[in-house]
C-alpha cells in the first residue's frame, strides 16, 4: 500500500480521502533532518505553510510521486527539484481564496478602527472613546497590488463598501479590470494616491521587497499597508522605520519574512495589527483545500492525472481526456523512433499534424519527449521531467503545427537526428482508437506497433521478403504480419513485421548479411 507523509495539520477530511489508497502518518512539527530521515519510504507528501521542503527533502524522496500544498502559495517547496526529479507538485488555487480575501479585509476595518487596541482596553477595564478615533475607507482609494483570485475578491468587497480600487497587475487586462470596477494604474500611481494598500501577489524575484524604503517615499504618510499575501513583500525593516516615524499610518500583517515571527520591534509598535498567518484559517477553507489536494494526491496514487499541478502546464484532466488516445500515441512514435536512431539524440523535431496542430497540443510533445527518452530513464521519465531531461541531455526539441489533413484527421511526425544518423516515423489513430505507423523514414507503411518489431531499409528486388521469412523461420522465430513500403519499383524500400517473439541474439547481423539488405533495426514497443 502507498504511503503519505502529512506533514502540517489538515483537516480530517483530507485525511479520510487519503486513507482511502494509502496508509496515512500525519506526523507534525519534524525538522528538516526528521523529515530527510523517513521521506524515503513516502510516495506522498502533504504540507500546508509550515513544513518548507527543501532541495534536501525533495532529493531524499526518492519514492515520491506527488507533493500536495493544502493551499495557494509553493514557494515553501523548491518545485524546481521536484520537476527535475519527476515529482508532482500540486496546489488548491481556490480553496482559501475567500478566506484570505476577507482576512484581507478584515485587518483594513480592524486598522481603520483600531479594534485591536481598543477591544484589548476594554478589556483591562477601559473606557477610553477619545483614543481611539478611527478613519471611513467609505470613499477613499484602496490600491490593490495583484488583481488575482484573492485581490479580485477583496476589490469586489471594498467597491460595496464605496472605496475607489486602483489596482497594479501587469497580467491583467483593461477589460479584466473595468469588469472588476477597478482602474488599472501603474505602480507609482497606486502608491502615490493609495489610503489603503493591500497586497496579493506571489513571492517571486519581482516582489520581493516590493514594499521598500523607496516605496513608502512616495506614500502619503495617512497610508495604511495591508499584507496578507506572502513575507518579504514588504521589507520588514523599511516598514518599522515608516511607522515608528509616523511616516505610514499603520500597517496590518498576516505573514513575515520569517515565521513563526521571532523577536521583532514590530510587537511593540501601536499602529501595527499583527495576525500569525492566518489569511487560510477558517474551517471552510482548511476543508476546501484539504479535499481538493487530497483529492488530487489520491488520483495520482491511482495513476490519474492531477487537476491543479503546477509543474505540468497544459495537462489538466480535460485535456487529458481529449487527448488520452493521442498521449500514447505520440509516446509509442518517441520510443520507436528513439530505437531507430539508437545512439545520442542531439534533436527531436515534432510536427503535429492536422486536427492535433492547436495550442492545447503542447502536452502531446512532452509525450513524444517522454517516449524518445524512456528507452535511456525507464520509469524515471514522466510528464513533470521529460521536456527538462531533454534539456539536460542537449536535446534541441523542434514543434512544429501544421493544421492540414493528410490520410488521418490528426497525426504525429517525429524526426529523431543523432550520432547515428536520422530517422523519422509519424504515426496516427484509426477511428477506433488504433495505433497505425503510417511512415517510416519517409516510406509509406500501414502497421501497429507491437512488442517486438522488425524493421529493414532494403532494395526492392525479388526474392528478399521470402529470405528474410526463412531465416526467421530457421531461428523459430514467429511473424505476426508483415509489411513492405516502397516510393518507387525496385529503388528502396521499407520492411515492417511484427513478430511473436524477440529476436534471438545474433539474428539482426545476419539479416544484415542478406543481400540487398541496406539497414535492420530490431524495436520492442
Ligand atoms: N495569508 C494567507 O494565508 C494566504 C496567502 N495567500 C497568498 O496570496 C497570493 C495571491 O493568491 P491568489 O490571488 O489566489 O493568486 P492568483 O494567482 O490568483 O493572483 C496573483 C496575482 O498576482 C499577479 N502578479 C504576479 N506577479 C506580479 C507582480 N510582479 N506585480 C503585480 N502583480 C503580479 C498575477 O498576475 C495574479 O493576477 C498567493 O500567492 C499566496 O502567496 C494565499 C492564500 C492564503
Ligand atoms: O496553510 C495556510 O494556512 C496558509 C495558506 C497560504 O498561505 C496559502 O494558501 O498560500
Amino acid at each position: 500500500m502507498a504511503k503519505v507523509l502529512v506533514s502540517d495539520s489538515i483537516d480530517p477530511v483530507g485525511v479520510e480521502i487519503l486513507s482511502q489508497v494509502a496508509q496515512v502518518d500525519v506526523k507534525t512539527g519534524l525538522s528538516a533532518e526528521e523529515i530527510i530521515q523517513i521521506i524515503p519510504e513516502y510516495d506522498a507528501l502533504m504540507l500546508r505553510s509550515s513544513t518548507r521542503v527543501t532541495k534536501e527533502i525533495v532529493e531524499a524522496g526518492s519514492k515520491l510521486q506527488i507533493i500536495g500544498r493544502a493551499g495557494v502559495g509553493v514557494d515553501n517547496i523548491d518545485v524546481p527539484a521536484a520537476t527535475r526529479q519527476g515529482i508532482i507538485v500540486v496546489n488548491s488555487p481556490e480553496g482559501n481564496t475567500i478566506a484570505a480575501a476577507e482576512h484581507a479585509l478584515a485587518m483594513m476595518l480592524s486598522l481603520s478602527r483600531h479594534i485591536p487596541d481598543a477591544n484589548q482596553s476594554v478589556k483591562a477595564n477601559k473606557w477610553e472613546r477619545n483614543r481611539f478615533i478611527g478613519t471611513e475607507v467609505y470613499k477613499k482609494n484602496l490600491g490593490v497590488v495583484g488583481l488575482g483570485k484573492i485581490g479580485s475578491h477583496v476589490a469586489a468587497v471594498a467597491r460595496s463598501l464605496g472605496m475607489k480600487i486602483l489596482a497594479y497587475d501587469p497580467f491583467i487586462s483593461k477589460e479584466r479590470a473595468d469588469q472588476l470596477g477597478c482602474t488599472l494604474v501603474d505602480l507609482e500611481l497606486l502608491f502615490a494616491e493609495s489610503d489603503f494598500i493591500t497586497l496579493h501577489v506571489p513571492k517571486t524575484p519581482e516582489t520581493q521587497h516590493l514594499i521598500g524604503r523607496e516605496t513608502i517615499a512616495k506614500m502619503k504618510p495617512t497610508v495604511r499597508i495591508i499584507n496578507c499575501s506572502r513575507g518579504g513583500i514588504i521589507d520588514e525593516l523599511a516598514l518599522i522605520e515608516a511607522l515608528e516615524s509616523g511616516r505610514i499610518a499603520g500597517a496590518a500583517l498576516d505573514v513575515f519574512e520569517q515565521e513563526p515571527l521571532g523577536e521583532s520591534r514590530l510587537r511593540e509598535l501601536s499602529n501595527v495589527i499583527l495576525t500569525p498567518h492566518l489569511g487560510a484559517s477558517t474551517t471552510e477553507a482548511q476543508v476546501g483545500v484539504a479535499v481538493d489536494v487530497a483529492e488530487q494526491i489520491r488520483d495520482v496514487l491511482l495513476g490519474l492525472p492531477a487537476r491543479s499541478a503546477v509543474n505540468i502546464p497544459g495537462l489538466t484532466p480535460d485535456v487529458m481526456e481529449k487527448l488520452r488516445p493521442y498521449l500514447q500515441l505520440a509516446e509509442t512514435m518517441g520510443n520507436l523512433v528513439s530505437q531507430l536512431a539508437g545512439g545520442r539524440c542531439d534533436s527531436l523535431n515534432v510536427r503535429l499534424q492536422g486536427e492535433l496542430a492547436t495550442k492545447d497540443s503542447q502536452p502531446l510533445v512532452v509525450a513524444a519527449i517522454k517516449g524518445l527518452l524512456s528507452q535511456a530513464l525507464r520509469e524515471r521519465v514522466n510528464y513533470v521531467n521529460a521536456a527538462i531531461e531533454a534539456k539536460e541531455r542537449g536535446i534541441r526539441v523542434i514543434e512544429t503545427r501544421d493544421a492540414s489533413t493528410r490520410d488521418y484527421s490528426g497525426s504525429i511526425h517525429l524526426e529523431a537526428n543523432g550520432s547515428m544518423g536520422t530517422h523519422s516515423v509519424t504515426g496516427a489513430l484509426l477511428s477506433t482508437g488504433e495505433i497505425r505507423i503510417t511512415d517510416l523514414d519517409e516510406f509509406p507503411i500501414n502497421v501497429p506497433p507491437s512488442n517486438h518489431m522488425l524493421f529493414t531499409l532494403h532494395q526492392d528486388m525479388p526474392g528478399i521478403i521470402g529470405k528474410i521469412g526463412a531465416l526467421l523461420g530457421s531461428f523459430n522465430v514467429n511473424i505476426a504480419s508483415m509489411q513492405v513500403g516502397r516510393k518507387i519499383i525496385r529503388g528502396d524500400a521499407v520492411m515492417a513485421l511484427s513478430l511473436d517473439d524477440p529476436l534471438p541474439e545474433g539474428l539482426l547481423s545476419e539479416i544484415t548479411k542478406v543481400p540487398g539488405i541496406r539497414d535492420a533495426y530490431t524495436v520492442k514497443l
